[in-house]
């Protein structure tokens, strides 16, 4: 019995071989020309009954072997499930195509519609990208604001939302712009009124996303641009999954990032060491995002350029990611 087994295997493997070259000298055959001739499907018949005819072989394996024979059997459907797909593609044209180097373009175009049964289209064949929830996050001070702020200036269609927070506004900093700087009061009241996708209590002050801000600028196409830090990340990877981007901002190294947030002069001492306590930590988030992206010291261009690639990648998506808030 293993002996017979043995023997069977050995012929299902020369048998399969037997039916791969046959199939590449086939596929061959028939992929030389769009005008294939009776020949082809005769050829095709003959070699389609000589898979079929009683097969020693095949009832040898059959009776020892079943799994065996149904490979076999799953393979050369395989095979003429694709032969027929290919030859409907391929069949006898119906109008004769003139010489292309003597017909003109729309001459050649009509015949070629005539052969095929159909009109070209010229509708587009990429997907039609809907718009896209990016979220930018990192450490503090990794350089979050700036990136976004160069973003804003090189890119079109992009909305960057203006997140409302209950701290302080810095000198520099512009009321709508920058943040929706309100009150402790206000910002719990909108809480409480279900307008933010997400808030978090950062460094004693609230942040908090607008909801409506991104439904109205999704309505209008916009790409949205979320700036959170890694909490806010996180919550946000729980409420919108994978339909949208996260991106992690990181700088060259611990020690540039430091440098970055004493050089900014905008923390007490006290700040700076809960901030940077905080970076160490949020540095091992980065698996919960789908990018990483250093911005090194006076890199901040490529920073963006790589953000920017991402963006036209994810518009090329076959499978859209497709954000509801
Ligand atoms: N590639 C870079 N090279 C040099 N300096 C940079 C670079 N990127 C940002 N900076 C500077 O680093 C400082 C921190 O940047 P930024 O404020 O953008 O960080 P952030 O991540 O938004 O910080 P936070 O989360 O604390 O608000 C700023 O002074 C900024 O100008």
């Amino acid at each position: 019995m293993p002996v017979l087994c043995m023997i069977s295997i050995r012929c299902l493997l020369l048998h399969q071989q037997y039916s791969v070259s046959v199939r590449s000298m086939f596929r061959r055959l028939f992929s030389t020309s769009l005008a294939p001739s009776n020949l082809h499907h005769r050829s095709y018949r003959n070699l389609q009954n000589a898979f079929t005819l009683p097969n020693p072989t095949l009832n040898l394996l059959s009776k020892t072997c079943p799994a065996a024979r149904f490979q076999t059997i799953k393979a050369f459907r395989r095979f003429s499930c694709s032969y027929s797909q290919m030859g409907e593609a391929r069949r006898p044209l119906s109008v004769p195509i003139p010489a292309v180097d003597k017909a003109d373009r729309s001459e050649l175009l009509r015949a070629l519609e005539a052969s095929l049964g159909s009109a070209f289209s010229s509708e587009p064949l990429c997907p039609n990208p809907s718009p896209l929830i990016i979220v930018i996050s990192g450490p503090s001070g990794v350089g979050k604001d700036a990136v976004i702020k160069k973003l804003r200036e090189a890119r079109e269609g992009l909305h960057f939302v203006v997140t409302a927070t209950s701290r302080a506004k810095r000198p520099d900093e512009v009321d709508g712009k920058d943040y929706y700087f309100v009150s402790k009061e206000e910002f719990l009241s909108m809480v409480e009124r279900d307008e933010l996708l997400e808030y978090a209590l950062v460094y004693g002050d609230y942040k908090g996303i607008p909801k409506q801000q991104i439904r109205e600028y999704m309505g209008k196409g916009y790409d949205i641009v979320l700036r959170v830090d890694i909490q806010g990340a996180q919550t946000l990877r729980r409420i919108l999954g994978q339909s949208a981007i996260f991106i992690f901002l990181v700088a060259e190294s611990e020690m540039a990032m430091v440098e970055r947030l004493i050089d900014r002069k905008t923390e007490s001492a006290e700040s700076l060491l809960v901030r940077i306590a905080t970076a160490r930590e949020e540095v091992k988030h980065v698996r919960n995002f789908d990018y990483v992206v250093a911005n090194a010291k006076g890199k901040l261009e490529n920073a963006v350029e790589v953000v920017k690639s991402i963006i036209d990648a994810e518009k090329a998506r076959v499978q859209q990611r497709r954000a509801v808030v």
